[in-house]
């Protein structure tokens, strides 16, 4: 499963909006729309996002046009996940290497989504092992392979470990407001014949409660050099609740997102997205149109609550600003 392709000097993407219901590839050889696909999520999830803009850099260059303004432009489609900026960081640096040369660029961001999809098999890899038998596994929002540049890093997890015969049921929470949960983890575990249980986030404390969660695994958005990450909103919710019931609670995740030049999750910018996404459900008005709105896209959980970092390199233990600062050599 893929939510991204490079064929013809052409960026493809599946648009994610209209999933489970429509598969609708929308393809693009003009940089400027991929910056609203990626602020509306036609395309979304941290890595995916980074391969997305190394792409849409290459149709820049292209065309042409000025890479230090389509730098710019991509970088200000969102605001939390690192790996756009890392993405552009590095297409940026190729570009002064090989003077803007269209194919060089072009191979430079191929690479950087297939080491993705290589990373996100070795976490799937090292993830498994925290795994134990007959486990039932608790995930929010989507960090599968629509969200990455395949295979997923959360789910990439869930993937090696249920390809171990080691997955009895994976409570997916269905991620308010947008549904990413719903709509698209769940998509991806039935896809994949992978047992699933779709639940509403307001659920997951009781199944707690019930002994019936073995392990929770989430994504990332960004982490900061302590290990405070921020992800969807209402991980730090289900952080809380695991810590309270004594349930293993891991995070999965690239090194490329990574921050080490923010020293905790205080300095993590949090995405605001409209107040029309929590009035209305898929264009249904769910609440009165002139009500306050609060709609952070993501919320900041403290390294206190996590039990493992599980990277391409390996699982990370506590004291974690000490074992990410080896991390990085
Ligand atoms: C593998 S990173 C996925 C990460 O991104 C999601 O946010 P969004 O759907 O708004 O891009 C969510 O935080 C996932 O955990």
């Amino acid at each position: 499963m893929d939510a991204i392709r490079w064929e013809g000097n052409t960026l493809f993407l599946l648009d994610q909006t209209k999933l489970p219901v429509e598969e609708v590839w929308l393809s693009y050889t003009d940089y400027r729309p991929v910056i609203d696909a990626i602020r509306t999520m036609v395309v979304r999830g941290a890595p995916a996002i980074g391969v997305t803009a190394a792409y849409a850099y290459c149709l820049a260059a292209l065309e042409g046009a000025d890479l230090k303004e389509a730098k710019a432009a991509l970088a200000a489609s969102r605001p939390t996940a690192v790996n756009l900026f890392w993405a552009l960081e590095r297409m940026e640096k190729q570009a002064a290497a090989c003077g803007g040369n269209p194919e060089t660029l072009i191979a430079e961001a191929i690479a950087i989504h297939q080491e993705d999809v290589a990373m996100c098999r070795a976490m799937g890899h090292h993830g498994a092992a925290v795994v134990p038998d007959h486990a039932r596994i608790l995930t929010h929002c989507n960090a599968g392979a629509l969200a990455t540049g395949g295979y997923g890093t959360a789910l990439g997890v869930i993937r090696a470990a249920h390809e171990q015969g080691k997955v009895d049921m994976v409570y997916a929470d269905e991620t308010r407001p947008l549904l990413q949960g719903a709509r698209l983890t769940a998509y991806e575990l039935v896809t994949d014949h992978i047992p699933a249980t779709l639940i509403a986030d307001n659920m997951a404390a009781s199944l707690m409660a019930k002994g019936q969660i073995d392990l929770v695994v989430v994504g990332c958005d960004r982490m900061a050099a302590n290990g405070d990450f921020a992800n969807k909103i209402g991980t730090y919710s289900v952080a809380v609740n695991a810590h309270h019931h004594g349930v293993p609670f891991y995070v999965a995740l690239p090194c490329s997102t990574i921050d080490l030049s923010i020293p905790d999750g205080s300095g993590i910018p949090i995405e605001e997205r409209e107040a029309d996404e929590v009035r209305t459900l898929y264009g249904v008005q769910t609440a009165p149109r002139t009500v306050e709105v609060y709609n952070p896209a993501f919320d900041v959980t403290p390294h206190s609550l996590v039990t493992g970092i599980i990277t391409e390199k390996g699982v990370i233990y506590p004291p974690f600003r000490e074992n990410l600062q080896k991390l990085f050599g």
